[in-house]
């Protein structure tokens, strides 16, 4: 049985909005192995960036617990969260969160130095794989948003983190940029042993990693695992068609 890098045991949110509570995550497990690479789905609003959220510890859930190999990461203290964040986790954000005084490569270089590294032949690498090698010393604004998203990308891998966070890492790019992006995460989840966690719309990002968890009505379903093979038949998400 390999270790587990992330597990989530009965974890809940709501939110509330005047008297309105809306249950988010309804009593949530998940166990996130060594390097296993796994897509959450579901439809807009069912919880998948909450989730992420709790795992980052950006947000704490009502109840539950969530550990990061054994460290409970709600737990942590903001000394130990923000060694944590810098050196084992990489987070792509939804809107990037690119720092805009600094260019694409300073971006990048910031986080590796966090992260106690330096710029090296990965970095090169992913650059040209993520064709931004061009586009380094322009500065956010100089970009577009499919740009943006992937020198956003480069940023969060090119310390080769433990666990990779990525909320919809290929919603602003076309077919064939997204396929590039998706080889390059499991060439990452390949070469540094990381586990990855993506949140995304798309089914075909989706079969790139080897699980599929889809949040529905607060509970988290495993929906395809490559491994066994096993397909779960959860209409309108697998279509009929043989
Ligand atoms: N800070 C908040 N305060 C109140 N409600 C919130 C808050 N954050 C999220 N929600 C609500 O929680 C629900 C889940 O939001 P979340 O962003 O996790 O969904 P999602 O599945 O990631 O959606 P999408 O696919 O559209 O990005 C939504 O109904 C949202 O309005």
């Amino acid at each position: 049985m390999p270790n587990s890098i992330v597990t989530i045991e009965s974890m809940s949110k709501a939110f509330t909005m005047g008297n309105q509570v809306s249950q988010v995550l309804s009593d949530v497990d998940l166990k996130v192995a060594d390097a296993e690479q796994i897509a959450l789905m579901g439809a807009s609003g069912s919880g998948k960036s909450t989730l992420l959220n709790i795992i980052a510890a950006y947000q704490t859930p009502d109840s539950g617990l969530a550990r990061f190999q054994q460290r409970d990461i709600h737990l942590m203290s903001d000394n130990e969260l923000a060694q944590w964040r810098r050196k084992e986790l990489g987070v792509v954000f939804q809107n990037y969160n690119l720092l805009a005084p600094l260019t694409a490569r300073q971006n990048i270089d910031f986080c590796l130095s966090l992260a106690g590294k330096r710029w090296d032949d990965w970095s090169d690498y992913l650059c040209q794989q993520l064709q931004v090698s061009e586009l380094l010393d322009k500065y956010p604004h100089q970009l577009s948003g499919g740009q943006q998203q992937r020198i956003a990308i480069a940023r969060a891998i090119a310390h080769k983190p433990l666990l990779l966070l990525a909320d919809e890492p290929t919603g602003n790019l076309d077919q064939q940029a997204s396929e590039q992006v998706m080889q390059l995460l499991v060439e990452l989840s390949r070469v540094a042993n990381s586990a990855i966690i993506m949140v995304t719309h798309s089914r075909e990002a989706a079969n790139y990693l080897q699980k599929t968890y889809t949040l529905i009505q607060g509970k988290l379903q495993l929906t395809r695992d490559k491994n066994s093979e096993q397909e779960n038949k959860i209409t309108p998400l697998i279509s009929a068609g043989k």
